[in-house]
């Protein structure tokens, strides 16, 4: 995440880490969501390739153990079938893990609320995207979980010419577009919107311009959940 500021510990419940085994040790690699006990939900993107795997829960400080952590492993990955690494415009950026045994909800691990099948929002939807991901283009990933405030820009603003063109498709939301953004390492995590006072994840941080993360005009872009509550709901 670029700009915003760190979270208050915990206080969205459903982010995860998802992490991979190298050399010995574990590495944060995307973030996801709990929605179900043992379903997280991530990007495509964050999975194609095949490694050890494991989801942290109640994590803030990935440098520290505060206690609140849940260490889990994942027994299987469901990518979407039509996810294509080699063209990321095309979306369907979104995969589910299975976790092998649930997770304890507590004050520190909730489910996520996910939208209707086919909610779209109104542009400037107010939103956060958090997140460990590199806090500036190219810089290092953040030890604390942090959050921006990153409205939502409707697809026909998204779609402008000087925007994101043909590249974002009505299967996506973006959000943002100035000063913060998501960045590499966000990805997977959710978008959180606040809809009738309650937030829900309506976006799974997808990508941003290779120019740069917090490059104007090309807001961070999220697959968009409620386009695939069918697909979700069929696996789980
Ligand atoms: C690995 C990538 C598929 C996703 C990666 N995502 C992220 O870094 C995150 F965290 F924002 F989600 C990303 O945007 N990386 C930048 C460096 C990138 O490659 N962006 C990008 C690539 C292709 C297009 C497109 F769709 F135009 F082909 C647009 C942006
Ligand atoms: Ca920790």
């Amino acid at each position: 995440v670029v700009g915003g500021e760190v979270a208050r510990p915990n206080s969205w419940p459903w982010q995860i880490s998802l992490q991979y085994l190298s050399g010995g040790s574990y590495h944060h690699t995307c973030g996801g969501t709990l929605i179900k006990n043992n379903w997280v939900m991530t990007a495509a993107h964050c999975v194609d390739t095949s490694r050890t795997w494991r989801v942290v829960l109640g994590e803030h400080n990935l440098n520290s153990n505060e206690g609140r952590e849940q260490y889990m492993s994942v027994s299987t990955v469901h990518i979407h079938p039509n996810w294509n690494r080699n063209s990321v415009a095309s979306g369907y950026d979104i995969a589910l893990l299975r976790l092998s045994s649930s997770a304890s909800l507590n004050s520190y691990v909730q489910l996520a609320s996910l939208p209707p099948s086919g909610q779209v929002l109104p542009h400037n939807n107010p939103c956060y995207i958090t997140g460990w991901g590199r806090t500036s283009t190219g810089g290092s990933l953040s030890a604390q979980l942090k959050q921006a405030y990153l409205p939502v820009v409707d697809h026909s603003n998204c779609s402008r010419s000087d925007w994101w063109g043909s590249t974002v498709k009505t299967t996506m939301v973006c959000a943002g577009g100035g000063s913060d953004s998501g960045c590499n390492g966000d990805s997977g995590g959710p978008l959180n919107c606040q809809v009738s006072g309650k937030y829900v994840v309506h976006g799974v941080t997808s990508f941003v311009s290779s120019l740069g993360c917090n490059t104007t005009k090309k807001p961070t872009v999220f697959t968009r959940v409620s386009a695939y509550i069918s697909w979700i709901n069929g696996i789980i």
